[in-house]
């Protein structure tokens, strides 16, 4: 419910934490349109919250005031101009001591203190589900905040959708039409390794558009033998090459996720190897030459897609709407046709996972998809 008790806005900030993700200089350019049109100042907070975290790493200043000549030309860029980060959670700030182990403190109380002493009446979160549980956390400590969702991997809950996923599945899809001509040239198993830490839905969703054989998600563990399988199987068709997409958190049923870097204070693991390891054991199985290709970080890259820069437009201007309106502590949602409101207390913490009983699992086993089960 909007509180008509509130003081008025005067001035209000922006965050982008997390991977950055096209889109997001949309949402900076339409929020900072919006918030002028009310008389509004907006400033933008660089790296997450490190602008006001870290001063003494921002000699110019760790802040940036938002105009709309500033954010001229901003929508059909990648990125964000604010700069993001997710190794400054203010709940668990990491902190090196004397003795030089990294361990986790609470700096939020320091960050109310920095959006009281300039003046900022309220915020505009925009991140995945990390950032969002920290604005949950900042809105539960009395800030005004209003969440925006980002995310390429499409993990968080309560909105149909979010922006950059789109513009990474249409990238990733591109590329495993290109990685068919070569496959079949030298009749050889092409496995595509794709971000997706723990949803799977670019594998999904880019595997199917492009035709894979084969798609490994995080939430179905597979048996190699299964995938070999269909290899042979299509080899006995006349059709001597594969395209296999593994999603990056995909693990084998006894095994487990592969990891680059474990958790450490202030950061999450790091996961990648999966797709060189399954391209490995195909060739032992099959007897067939295997190669593997990592597209990483390629997905975040690039020109947000009409239907992201229309979303994170969308996303924008209703943050400061809802900020406006008294609301406080909800995030801006896509519930098609509309842009509706949820509670961040409902996306905190929670990761949309694909539905094994989901009608798009069932399309991908209609077409004959093998999911490595
Ligand atoms: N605004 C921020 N400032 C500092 N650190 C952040 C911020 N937002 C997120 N983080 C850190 O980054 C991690 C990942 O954030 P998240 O928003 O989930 O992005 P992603 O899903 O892209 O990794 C969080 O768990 C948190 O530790
Ligand atoms: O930039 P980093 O730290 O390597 O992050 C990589 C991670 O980002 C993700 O793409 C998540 O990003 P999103 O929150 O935008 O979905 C994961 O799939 C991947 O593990
Ligand atoms: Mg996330």
């Amino acid at each position: 419910m909007p509180d008509a008790t509130l003081s008025p806005i005067r001035r209000i900030a922006i965050s982008t934490g997390g991977g950055d993700a096209p889109g997001l200089n949309a949402v900076i350019r339409a929020a900072t349109l919006a918030a002028h049109r009310r008389g509004w100042e907006i400033i933008g907070i660089r790296d997450g919250y490190d602008g006001l975290l870290r001063p003494e790493n921002y000699p110019q200043g760790g802040t940036l005031t938002l105009t709309p000549e500033r954010v001229e030309g901003l929508a059909s860029m990648g990125g964000t101009l604010l700069g993001s980060t997710n190794k400054g959670n203010p709940f668990r700030f990491p902190v090196r001591d004397v003795g030089g182990t990294l361990r986790e403190v609470d700096r939020s109380k320091q960050l109310l203190d920095a959006f009281k002493r300039m003046r900022i009446d309220a915020l505009v979160a925009v991140g995945g589900d990390g950032s969002l549980t920290i604005a949950d956390g900042l809105a539960e400590q009395g800030l005004r905040v209003v969440g925006v969702p980002k995310t390429i991997d499409n993990d968080l809950d309560r909105t149909f959708t979010t922006f950059g996923f789109d513009t990474a599945v249409s990238f990733a899809t591109d590329c495993i039409d290109r990685l068919h001509a070569t496959a079949a040239s030298h009749h050889r198993i092409i496995v595509v390794e794709v971000m997706g830490r723990y949803a799977g839905w670019i594998a999904l969703h880019a595997g199917m558009a492009a035709s894979a054989h084969a798609i490994l998600l995080p939430e179905l563990p597979f048996d190699i033998d299964a995938v070999a399988e269909t290899i042979a199987g299509r080899e006995a068709m006349g059709e001597a090459y594969s395209i296999v997409v593994v999603a990056e958190g995909a693990m084998p049923r006894d095994g487990h996720r592969s990891l680059r870097a474990a958790a450490e204070a202030g950061h999450a693991e790091r996961l990648g190897g999966i797709g060189e390891q399954v391209a490995n054991a195909l060739a032992a199985a099959t007897g067939k030459d295997a190669r593997c290709v990592v597209l990483g970080h390629l997905l975040r890259g690039g020109s947000p897609s009409a239907f992201d820069r229309t979303a994170a437009l969308r996303f924008g201007a209703a943050a400061v709407r809802a900020l406006a309106d008294g609301h406080s502590g909800v995030m801006v949602a896509l519930a098609f046709p509309d842009v509706n409101l949820v509670p961040l207390a409902d996306v905190a913490g929670r990761i949309k996972c694909v539905r094994l009983d989901g009608d798009t699992i069932q399309t991908a086993r209609d077409l004959g998809i093998c999911l490595g089960d």
